[in-house]
């Protein structure tokens, strides 16, 4: 048996180095595809570089969304989260909020990232709304990949070290280049790992770990355009609002769910302007999901 690290995840086909840093191809048993990218995982050998994966080692984190029907896994084992938004094109507040509730909701520390701030006449707007959640603790890091590569791969690059961090954003955000970036070559290695993968196809649309170092890893994550929590329970999500926290236990009601109750400490704090109304929206919107889950 040999144990490795999952770096890429393709429908059932897994991409995993061992510790001596030999490539196998492993798929699982049966229709299983609970693997994600960062897992170590126990595998037998099967054929020269091919391996099945018998069983996943105890996750240190797990970050996933979810939909009605299934979770899908987004990575294992990581430290930090990064979200890539750009002045131009304009970026999704709802997916922004969704993804620090998951990383929240993961206990993963997670950062921003305001890419392309070379479009002057698009920054003061968008500092204006990256703002707000820098007023909510989260560190926000302003680069611009294209014109101030030296910069940015400074600046992220002290983000990252000796941690695994996963970036993810919406299309179009430059998230690729600031993989290329930090790690030279990445797209021509994406492309030769699309060819083990998906038999030749060239596509970006796969989970794929970089190393950096022996301590630094960096995960990319396709683009997306939705990002479904259906997993999350009301009691997960009232603590991964993390502006909600100095509030919790002190509604009228010990099983207050923050929605319509009178003596709601939460409820009042959005009237009173202490929490937005788009985060409490996000939240309502949340249980509504939590409630609809069918698995
Ligand atoms: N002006 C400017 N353009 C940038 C910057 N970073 C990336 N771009 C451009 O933005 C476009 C999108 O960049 P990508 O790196 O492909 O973006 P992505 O987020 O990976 O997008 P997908 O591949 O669609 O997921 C490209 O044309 C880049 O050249 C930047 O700092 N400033
Ligand atoms: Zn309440």
């Amino acid at each position: 048996m040999l144990t490795a690290c999952v770096i890429a995840a393709h429908g059932r086909h897994y991409l995993a180095t061992t510790g001596d840093g030999k490539m196998l191809h492993c798929v699982t048993r049966g229709k299983k595809s609970d693997v994600a990218v960062g897992d170590s995982i126990n595998a037998t050998p099967t054929a020269k570089g091919q391996a099945v994966i018998e069983s996943i080692n105890e996750r240190r984190s797990l970050l996933y969304r979810s939909d009605q029907y299934k979770s899908k896994l987004l990575a294992a084992n990581i430290d930090q989260l990064f979200i890539v938004v750009a002045t131009e094109p304009g970026f999704s507040d709802d997916l922004v909020s969704r993804a620090l509730v998951a990383a929240e909701a993961a206990e993963i520390e997670v950062h921003l990232i305001l890419n392309k701030i070379d479009m002057t006449d698009r920054l003061e707007k968008a500092r204006e709304r990256i703002g707000f959640y820098a007023s909510l603790g989260y560190p926000v890091h302003e680069v611009s990949a294209t014109a101030l590569p030296d910069q940015t791969l400074a600046n992220l690059m002290l983000a990252v070290r000796n941690r695994t961090s996963v970036l993810i954003g919406q299309s179009g955000m430059g998230k690729s280049s600031l993989i290329n970036l930090l790690v030279p070559g990445a797209d021509i290695a994406t492309q030769e790992i699309s060819t083990v993968l998906n038999s030749g196809k060239h596509t970006t649309t796969y989970t794929r770990m970089y190393r950096i170092d022996e301590d630094t890893a960096v995960v990319d994550s396709p683009g997306f355009q939705e990002f479904g929590l259906y997993h999350l329970t009301e009691g997960m999500l009232e603590r991964a609002f993390r502006e909600f926290r100095p509030y919790l236990g002190h509604c009228r009601f010990y099983n207050c769910h923050h929605l319509t109750e009178p003596g709601c400490a939460i409820l009042d704090a959005v009237e009173k302007g202490h929490i937005a109304k788009m985060r409490h929206q996000l939240y309502r919107q949340l249980v509504h999901e939590s409630e609809q889950k069918i698995y």
